[in-house]
């Protein structure tokens, strides 16, 4: 289950990251943690030099220029006509791919759905015009500007600034003056304060690149979000996971979710520089915030606790001492905390353990709601999907139907 669910969120969050998995959304916690990715980049960049093409040999679609201004096998890859528009400054393999990967197909929430306002302590955000549905997608976009990673980090700063202010001239004007509008000053640092990861060419070397989403990008982080986010390939979509009522805030999680106050006030000021000033964080009363970090550990212990019993012996058969309960537990953890955007694993595993223990109701209640999760949090593509649609529908048909009774 874990597996699936890392392997089809390629940059989404999960409650199955460990804390130091730092966030698609974090530049300068990316910045760090790639240290090691860039050693073993430039050692893979060796072995596959003979294989890389010059960028020219890529034949891009119609409407297509480039490659221009090239650094090394990077350049400037430009198309007024995609969508909103796109710049990309990457390899020409990459670019090849990118051009031919398919424009989102919904552009999510109608414009008057939502509005940008100031919200003290934070800059602009944005904020429900209506009341805004559980599951309803917000935006889905595609990068207007993508910059591989290791070229952001190892250009001189002039060069790197000159190349991406040439980048951003080539956008449309309405996209541009969108990109303007993000917050930083220069490019370099727009780049820094709001661009996600995205993984262009699965584990290819020079895969990473940091994309700007300029209307994503005005919203503020929230401790306990009421959108979550996804990323595949591409493609970015933001997806409501609760509902919303007109004049509160859309918000997203910037770092890992279920995180201890203090952590997540060192994490936000290090790797953002920012005080979060969200309600979980700094209007919260001393003793609630005590129980909000006993129920994340309460959370992290089940979760231990359950892992262990389930993969004993190296199958989900094998473990004694799993009780069905323990998931009904952690589903009522995770909804007292309002982690409501990284439900999908928690009900996968409820669902498949009350099937386990042959109880039809509850297994059906939770696939259910496992398949409304996992289409949020990680799209049509989740591995799993099919299997909970079948067991919500047909409990007893299912693989895991008895088979924890049948064990014993
Ligand atoms: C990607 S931008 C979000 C939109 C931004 N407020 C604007 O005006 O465009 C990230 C920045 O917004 C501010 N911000 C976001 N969430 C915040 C929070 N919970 N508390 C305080 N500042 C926040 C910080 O300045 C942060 O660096």
């Amino acid at each position: 289950l874990q597996e699936n669910i890392e392997k089809h969120t390629t940059c989404s969050w999960s409650p199955f990251l460990r804390e130091d998995q730092l966030s698609c959304a974090a530049p300068k916690a990316k910045r760090q943690h790639e240290t090691n990715v860039r050693d073993n980049t430039q050692k893979l960049e060796k072995n596959y030099d003979g294989l890389y093409q010059s960028p020219s040999d890529y034949k891009l679609p119609p409407f297509w220029k480039g490659p221009e201004k090239c650094f090394r096998k990077f350049c400037l890859f430009t198309n007024q006509d995609h969508g909103e528009g796109m710049s990309l400054i990457t390899t020409g393999r990459i670019a090849y791919l990118a051009a031919n990967s398919p424009i989102p197909s919904t552009p999510g929430l109608e414009p008057t759905a939502y509005y940008e306002a100031e919200v003290p302590g934070k800059g602009a955000g944005l904020f429900a015009n209506r009341t805004i549905r559980k599951g309803e997608i917000i935006f889905q976009r595609h990068p207007v500007l993508a910059v591989q990673f290791t070229l952001h980090l190892d250009l001189d700063p002039q060069a790197r600034e000159e190349l991406y202010q040439v980048a951003i001239n080539r956008l449309p004007e309405a996209t541009r003056a969108r990109f303007v509008r993000q917050i930083g000053t220069t490019a370099y640092d727009k780049v820094e304060q709001n661009a996600f990861r995205l993984f262009l060419d699965g584990d290819h070397t020079h895969s990473s690149h940091l994309g700007l989403f300029p209307e994503v990008s005005k919203m503020n982080h929230d401790c306990r979000p009421n959108i979550h986010y996804r990323i595949a390939n591409l493609t970015h979509t933001t997806v409501a996971v609760r509902d919303t009522p007109p004049g509160d805030e859309l918000t997203v999680s910037y770092i890992y979710g279920k995180t201890l106050h203090a952590d997540r006030q060192t994490q936000l000021r290090n790797y953002w520089g920012f005080n979060c000033t969200c309600s979980q964080c700094s209007t919260l009363p001393t003793p609630k915030a005590d129980a909000s970090d006993g129920r994340i550990r309460q959370i992290r212990a089940l979760e231990n606790e359950i892992e262990t019993l389930l993969t004993a012996q190296g199958t989900i058969k094998g473990g004694e001492g799993a009780r069905p309960e323990m998931n009904g537990a952690l589903v009522g953890l995770y909804l007292a905390e309002r982690l409501d955007a990284y439900l999908a694993p928690t009900y996968t595993r409820a669902a498949l353990l009350h099937s386990m223990f042959g109880d039809e109701e509850r297994a059906r209640v939770f696939a259910a709601e496992a398949v409304a999760a996992l289409e949020r949090e990680v799209g049509l593509m989740a591995m799993d999907l099919e299997s909970m649609r079948r067991l919500a529908g047909d409990p007893r048909g299912h693989w895991s139907w008895g088979i924890r009774v049948a064990a014993n």
